[in-house]
């Protein structure tokens, strides 16, 4: 099975309008972990969601993949509601791979699931593994993959369905800041080859700045998007942007934001 996605450039893959979500805890309590939110998602982009731990960003990325439903407001999806798993690829800060699979059949996965066959399985979840630079590791088991390998795994897996938009909570936060510095640089590789549209969250400010074309600063707890900024970085970026003084500008500016 095919899919295609025509990109337009720039145009709103998808609308959040006014969500809220409200959890009930386990004695019962209410907890407002969005109050409205409002914003728009632009196909191809590269968003980033920064705030304060505890103010809904997880929440918001739920929300988008429909694990969460919310208790008020809509998304207004440009090509209708996508379904979890084809339509959106989802990245968690621990690499969730199963521990009995092969790298290949762990990155198969999601084909196996809506029913691609395997010879065409093997083939595109080997291409996907050859982009994130794991082409020599389809044979190994998780367990014999470092961090940052079993993350490159992770994103190959979100990404072989070629989903409409790849939703990434925190994927190098729990990798030594080498390894992240280097999947930073191989993520907008990755992003360049494949065009994906990516919300990123994190609690770096940094890469937040390196990685994005807008950031989403949220405020804390009920979290709402306090100010959207379009950063005029260009579409280029490697190690030389960090010492350049509009990227600096953008970290104080993002630093303050969030105080
Ligand atoms: N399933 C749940 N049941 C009850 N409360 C929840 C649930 N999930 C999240 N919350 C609460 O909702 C609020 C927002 O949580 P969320 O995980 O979205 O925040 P976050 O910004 O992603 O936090 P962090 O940066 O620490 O990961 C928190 O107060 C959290 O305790």
């Amino acid at each position: 099975m095919e899919r295609t996605h025509e990109r337009q450039a720039n145009g709103e893959l998808v609308r959040a309008v006014g969500l809220t979500k409200l959890y009930k805890t386990r004695n019962g309590d209410t907890v407002e972990a969005l109050s409205p939110t409002s914003i728009e998602i632009r196909d191809g982009e590269f968003l980033s969601l920064i705030g304060p731990s505890g103010c809904g960003k997880s929440t918001f990325l739920k929300i988008l993949a429909g694990l969460e439903q919310p208790s008020g407001g809509s998304l207004e999806w440009r090509d209708g509601p996508p379904s979890t798993g084809a339509d959106v690829g989802y990245v968690f800060q621990e690499p969730v791979l199963l521990p009995w699979l092969s790298i290949l059949d762990n990155v198969r996965f999601p084909l196996d699931v809506f029913g691609v066959s395997k010879a065409e399985g093997n083939e595109r979840a080997a291409a996907m593994l050859a982009l994130v630079g794991l082409g020599d590791f389809g044979k190994a088991l998780p367990k014999e993959l470092s961090g940052g390998m079993r993350q490159r795994a992770a994103i190959a897996r979100a990404l072989v369905y070629r989903p409409r938009i790849v939703l990434m909570d925190e994927p190098f936060g729990a990798l030594d800041l080498l390894t992240r510095d280097r999947m930073n640089d191989e993520l907008l590789r990755i992003r360049a080859e494949t065009g994906s549209t990516i919300v990123f969250v994190t609690h770096s400010i940094e890469e937040a700045a390196y990685l994005s074309d807008r950031v989403a600063v949220m405020s804390p707890r009920p979290g709402r998007i306090s100010a959207l900024h379009e950063l005029d970085l260009g579409p280029e970026r490697s190690e030389a942007l960090k010492d350049d003084p509009r990227f600096h500008g953008w970290l104080s500016t993002l630093r303050k934001e969030l105080k």
